[in-house]
Formats: C-alpha cells, structure tokens, sequence
C-alpha cells in the first residue's frame, strides 16, 4: 500500500454555538503534515473560532479534533507582556537552561539580532510581530496557527513578513493554518485556500504554483476565490 500522507490536523464533524447561534457547523479538515493552509471567509463567519478550537483555547466543542502535541499561535496583536525584555518573552515558559541562548537563535531567524534586551514599547509593529513569530517558532510546533498575523501592518511590512513566514516555514516546515481577509495573501502563501461561511467549508482552491509565487501569477486564482467570497470582480470597488 502507498505511504498514505500523514496528518497534522484532523477534524470531523466539529460544532460550536454560543448560546441559540451556531458559528461552526460540522466542520470536515485535514491538514497534512509540513501543508500550508489559508482559511478565508467573512467577518464573523467563524475563523478565529476554529483557530481557537485548534490551540486548545476552548474545548466547550462537538464532534472531534486531532491536533499535534506542540501548538502555536500567532494573532493579529503580538501580545508581547510589556514589563519583560524581548528574549524573555520568547523564552517565557520554555523552562530551559539555554532559554536566552535559544530566544537569541530565533531572534536571528527573525532577523532581529540586536534587540533582545530591548522593552517591547520601544519596538515598531513589525518588529513586534516578528518577535510573536519566534514566540510561536521557538517550541518547534507541527502546527502553526495564525489569526491574521498581518491585518495591522502597512503594506511595505506585510510583504516583507511574507517572505519571512514563507522562509520560515520552508526551514522549519509546521503545518500551518492562517486565517486572512486578503485573498492574494492567502494565494501567496498556502498549498491550498479554504473558503469558510457561516461556519462551513464552502469552497477549496489548491495552489499548485511554484516558489517563490508574485502577485502577477495567483490573479486568475484569484478572481475564483472571491467569486466563493461572493465578490462580483467586475463591480467591486
Ligand atoms: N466568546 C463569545 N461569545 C459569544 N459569541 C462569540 C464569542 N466568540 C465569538 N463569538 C461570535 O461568533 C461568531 C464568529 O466569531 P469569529 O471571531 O470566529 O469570526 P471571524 O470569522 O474570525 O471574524 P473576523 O474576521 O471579524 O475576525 C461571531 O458572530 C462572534 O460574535
């Protein structure tokens, strides 16, 4: 029999409400070991719900979700803790002797060397970002979970934390989920781009284009994708 493709994530069936309103309707996903995956869908259509559910973050669920032992994430805030330097907040519950050292490693895969000992206050937002990057990256995940990590940068940044998380995740090669409301970023990035409304998978696109991808080459995909977001191309603004 072939090798079948292993799993990171697998779920089946997975429900969640709050209160009378249903946000995840049975949810089916696979995600394989080392995939890259996009997940896209309206405000309030349930991604950070699912993300949540997938860290471990709420358990209050139906139906059944396998994740690997190590997860992290990432959010649209870095959510660094203001009062320690930061190496600390890298190596934070890490519980190692070389916690310095190894936060210093993953400073310099996030091209910061030079500012471990700085406060988090005095970092731009990128900067910031990047160190919630190696936060995540340091414990080595199999899933790498990301709640639009770029939502709040300007547009130079984002495209440079592209090509870092790209980098990062071809060396260290995690399953990853990112949600994202920007369509060519999902392109960009994922092996394959899921489509989520009102709580279900609606559409999958696979990416089959190679590395590095440029804007110019996800523009046919693009205009499918949002054709299941329901933007109509020719009268969007
Ligand atoms: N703790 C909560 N209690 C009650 N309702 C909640 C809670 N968390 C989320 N919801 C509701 O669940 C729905 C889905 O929320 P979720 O944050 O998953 O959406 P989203 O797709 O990530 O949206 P956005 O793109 O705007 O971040 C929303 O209607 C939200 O109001």
């Amino acid at each position: 029999m072939a090798n079948p493709v292993k799993s990171a994530v697998s779920v089946r069936g997975l429900r969640k409400a709050f209160g009378p309103r249903t946000v995840l309707d049975g949810i089916d996903l696979e995600i394989a070991s080392g995939e890259f995956v996009a997940l896209l869908g309206r405000s309030g259509c349930g991604k950070s719900t699912l993300l949540r559910v997938l860290a471990g973050l709420d358990r209050d669920v139906e139906g059944a979700a396998d994740v690997p032992r190590t997860v992290s994430i990432a959010f649209q805030q870095p959510r660094l803790l203001p009062w320690r330097k930061v190496w600390r907040n890298i190596s934070l519950g890490l519980h190692r002797p070389d916690g310095r050292s190894t936060a210093l490693k993953a400073l310099e895969e996030v091209r910061l060397s030079g500012h471990a000992d700085a406060w988090p206050l005095t970092l731009s937002g990128g900067e910031a970002q990047r160190v919630s990057l190696a936060r995540a990256l340091v414990r080595e995940p199999d899933l790498l979970l990301l709640d639009e990590p770029f939502g709040a940068l300007d547009a130079l940044t984002r495209l440079a934390m592209h090509h870092l998380v790209e980098d990062l995740w071809t060396d260290h090669r995690p399953a990853v989920l990112l949600v994202t409301h920007d369509v060519d970023e999902a392109l960009l990035l994922a092996d394959r781009v899921l489509v989520l409304d009102e709580g279900r998978i609606v559409a999958e696109h696979h990416v089959d284009l190679p590395r590095p991808r440029r804007r110019a080459s996800v523009v046919e995909q693009r205009t499918r994708v949002l054709a299941d977001l329901g933007v109509d191309v020719e009268t969007a603004a």
